[in-house]
């Protein structure tokens, strides 16, 4: 589905109580904009809010102050949420359905009539390369493939907006670099919006339009840097000298602000 809506974070602040009966601030006043049709990756240190803004922006948790927004790029008027699908870092499917119910799932949830439920779910699997596939089981595929499920099961739903947390962190190093160079193609032809959130610096130049570095906790925006490298863009390129530079400012802000995340980690033990 062709993108039409931006997203605007505003001032978004999140408290959660921790175990000590104290509270954890996640997320102070974080402001970003994700444009329709593009992707926005995300990358931060580890606990620095990525996933709670994932989760605010999907409605799934609220924020305790500020706002998410989603604006219509044509009209500039606030629209109600479009729809989304998340694709999580473990797969999350039902062992005990084939692949095809496994995609067909959520259009079931929706109601959507048993002949459309099947073309539409065969049509995402084909996206992913696991057309003959349909009628397997998770359990006999390996986890590149149960990943290609796990996307196509967020396809199916032909989400406006698709969050994609952490989507290779369970994959070996071979599998995940063959998905990350597949992925950013399945994407562009869906014309969805996609936020990534990943600790992979090339993969976020790999895949993202625009790349949001955040701060340590509490989450804020440190930067937002555009990539103008052309598409499609292969880790081949990674030694290219745009790749390079763009590779060395993002690891200088993440370094320090890992390096803050310790201190503080430090500070509090
Ligand atoms: N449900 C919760 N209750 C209490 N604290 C939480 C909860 N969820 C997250 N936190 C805390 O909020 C902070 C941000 O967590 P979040 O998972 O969003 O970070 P992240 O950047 O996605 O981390 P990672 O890179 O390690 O996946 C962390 O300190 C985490 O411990």
């Amino acid at each position: 589905m062709a993108a039409r809506t931006d997203i605007r974070c505003e001032n978004l602040s999140l408290t959660f109580p921790s175990r000590s009966g104290g509270s954890t601030l996640a997320l102070d006043a974080l402001t970003c904009r994700f444009e329709a049709g593009k992707v926005s990756a995300i990358i931060g240190p580890s606990g620095c809010g990525k996933s709670t803004m994932l989760q605010v922006v999907r409605g799934l948790l609220g924020a305790t102050s500020g706002e998410v927004r989603f604006v219509n790029r044509q009209t500039g008027h606030s629209v109600l949420p479009p729809a989304m699908a998340t694709v999580w870092q473990s797969f999350n499917l039902f062992p005990w359905l084939t692949l095809i119910d496994n995609v067909a799932f959520g259009l079931e949830v929706a109601g959507v009539p048993r002949r459309e439920r099947r073309a539409r779910a065969e049509a995402a699997l084909a996206r992913v390369n696991l057309s003959g596939f349909e009628h397997k089981h998770p359990g006999q595929l390996s986890g590149g493939m149960r990943q290609r499920v796990g996307i196509a099961r967020a396809l199916v739903m032909e989400p406006e907006i698709l969050l994609l947390d952490e989507p290779f962190g369970a994959l070996d190093a071979q599998t995940r670099l063959v998905l990350q160079e597949e992925v950013g193609g399945i994407v562009q032809a869906t014309g969805a919006s996609a936020i990534l959130v990943t600790h992979s610096i090339e993969e976020a130049i790999l895949l993202g339009d625009t790349i949001f570095v955040m701060t340590a906790r509490p989450g804020r925006i440190a930067r937002e840097i555009n990539v103008e490298l052309p598409r499609p863009r292969t880790m081949a390129q990674l030694s290219e000298p745009e790749f390079v530079a763009l590779f060395a400012e993002i690891y200088e802000l993440l370094k320090s602000e890992v390096l803050k995340a310790m201190a503080s980690e430090r500070e509090a033990a």
